[in-house]
């Protein structure tokens, strides 16, 4: 399970995260609900290790990884999707979902990846294509599919309905929801928690970088 204690996050004066704690329990599907700017993206960023000069603890199954860079989160069953996709344009999408498995020298990455294919076919029809051939809505589910190959404890979703037509947002939560079988936590980031109702068990909202749980 993720325990985050006491942490604080400053942009220049700007305090983004203030003394946040959380605790989210293994097999649980959580949302982290909060307006533009309240610091969703902040907090998921903290827990991936990609802030630098970041306050505070973040420990998986009592482990402190406060020190561990990215890489190596990713290794111990972290996966993130970022709001913004962040796909390689030029890469093919195989190549976008395979990238964590570089990074972290996984072992039976390609076993992972079939695994990701059987529960996102679609993404395994458009492999051979280049990331910036796909609409948004299609990038999405190749950000998903990447955040699956090592995030097989945790998995961290920022905003996965954000600008999507219903239809893709009705099979992204299909996904999601079948993730709810595979035992990992998921935390879920919404300005709105009717986005996210049906899929979680727990709340946490957060209000100018202020974490409480509902
Ligand atoms: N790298 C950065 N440098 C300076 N300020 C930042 C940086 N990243 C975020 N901020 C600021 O931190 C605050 C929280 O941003 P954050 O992206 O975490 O919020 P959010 O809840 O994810 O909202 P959104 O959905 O709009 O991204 C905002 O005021 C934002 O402008």
């Amino acid at each position: 399970m993720l325990t985050v204690k006491n942490l604080n996050v400053y942009f220049g004066s700007q305090q983004v995260l203030d003394n946040v704690s959380l605790d989210l329990p293994a097999q649980m599907m959580a949302g982290l609900i909060g307006r533009n700017g309240a610091g969703k993206t902040t907090f998921m960023r903290a827990v991936m290790g990609l802030i630098d000069g970041m306050q505070g603890d973040v420990e998986f199954d009592a482990v402190n990884l406060s020190k561990s860079p990215t890489h190596e989160r990713a290794g111990m069953g972290f996966g993130y999707m970022p709001e913004d996709r962040k796909l390689v344009p030029e890469f093919t999408v195989q190549d976008n979902v395979m990238l964590p498995a570089w990074s972290t020298k996984m072992a039976d990455a390609d076993k992972r990846l079939e695994w990701v294919y059987s529960l996102i076919p679609e993404v395994a029809n458009f492999r051979d294509r280049r990331a910036n051939q796909l609409s948004g809505g299609q990038q999405k589910l190749v950000a998903l599919a990447r955040a699956l190959l090592c995030g097989n404890k945790l998995l961290l979703l920022d905003e996965p309905f954000e600008g999507v037509a219903p239809a893709l947002a009705q099979r992204l939560a299909q996904i999601i929801f079948e993730l709810k079988k595979e035992g990992m936590s998921v935390l879920i980031a919404d300005s709105n928690e009717q986005h996210v109702r049906e899929l979680i068990e727990r709340s946490f909202t957060i209000e100018r970088g202020t974490v409480t749980v509902q």
